[in-house]
């Protein structure tokens, strides 16, 4: 995993939920953070999973650290999420981080400029449609998310088979334009013709991620297609959580607390260690 010759390996002992190679990836940010790019999901990656989707706890001191390692390098930290970017800039206020939100359907650019889906009428009303049908399901939240919806089930599995017909039905409502998106006791509906891969395709081709070693983070189904691109690009990809789900990913993470501790640690490095 190393970007040229003179790489090295890291020589401080690992820490316990991480695997050789999540370290090796992670030395190359600390040895080279003016060449590395990192793209992190952030629900049960930066995150800890929560019962509900209001619910999710941001420690005190993360958004400052994203800062601080942004800064190290030099902006090149994208959020690549499920949520919507008004959602992660609320997280993680005060900052404003390059993201992709919505799955990639919406982004920030870098430079500011937004990347914004078109609504259409037909998905307006099965978004209503989900609203008025998830009040009669108790323990199914309904989450209005703007250019896409999700129906979660995680306070009431019993209700998932009811819950992926309703989402059956209104994606055929809307009609190719809009997708089916199966995440952790959640299914959403978004625009067909966005993901995280390609998001990621779209920011590693953007000042100041362009040209940069790309290390894509996640762990969920949205993000083996980020995992794939950054692959493809001769980057890497790190997997938290569950290490035996199939994964394209070329390492592991236990959870998302050694995440963080993690990147804590490379943000607190002086300069040139
Ligand atoms: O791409 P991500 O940043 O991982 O976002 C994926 C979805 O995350 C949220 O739902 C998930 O996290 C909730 C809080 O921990 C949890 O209650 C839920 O069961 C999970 O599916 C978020 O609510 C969705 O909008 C994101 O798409």
């Amino acid at each position: 995993m190393n970007i040229d010759d003179e790489s090295e390996t890291a020589v401080r002992p690992p820490p316990p939920d991480f695997n050789g190679s999540a370290l090796e990836i992670f030395s190359i940010i600390e040895q080279q953070p003016s060449r590395s790019a990192l793209y992190l999901d952030i629900d049960g990656t930066l995150l800890d999973i929560a019962p509900t989707p209001e619910a999710i706890v941001v420690p005190p001191g993360l958004a400052d650290q994203l800062a601080a390692l942004a800064a190290k390098l030099d902006g090149a930290v994208a959020l690549v999420t499920g949520r919507s970017i008004a959602r992660v800039d609320a997280l993680f206020e005060p900052h404003r981080f390059p993201v992709a939100g919505l799955h990639g359907a919406e982004m920030r650019l870098p430079d500011g400029g937004l990347v914004e889906p078109a609504l259409s009428s037909a998905f307006l009303a099965a978004k209503e449609e989900l609203r008025a049908r998830s009040k009669d399901l108790e323990g199914v939240i309904f989450e209005d998310k703007g250019a896409a919806v999700a129906l979660h089930f995680r306070l009431a599995s019993h209700h998932e088979a009811v819950v992926g017909a309703l989402m059956q039905q209104a994606a055929a409502s809307t009609g190719e334009h809009w997708a089916l998106q199966h995440g952790k006791m959640v299914v959403e509906l978004k625009p067909a013709r966005s993901g995280k891969g390609e998001a990621l395709e779209r920011l590693m081709g953007t000042a100041p991620f362009r040209g940069r070693y790309p290390i894509a983070v996640g762990d969920d189904l949205t993000d083996e297609e980020m995992f794939a691109v950054a692959a493809a690009a001769g980057g890497a990809a790190i997997r938290v959580g569950d290490a035996a789900a199939p994964t394209a990913a070329h390492a592991w993470i236990g959870s998302p607390n050694e995440l963080r501790r993690l990147l804590a640690s490379i943000a607190r490095q002086p300069e040139g260690k």
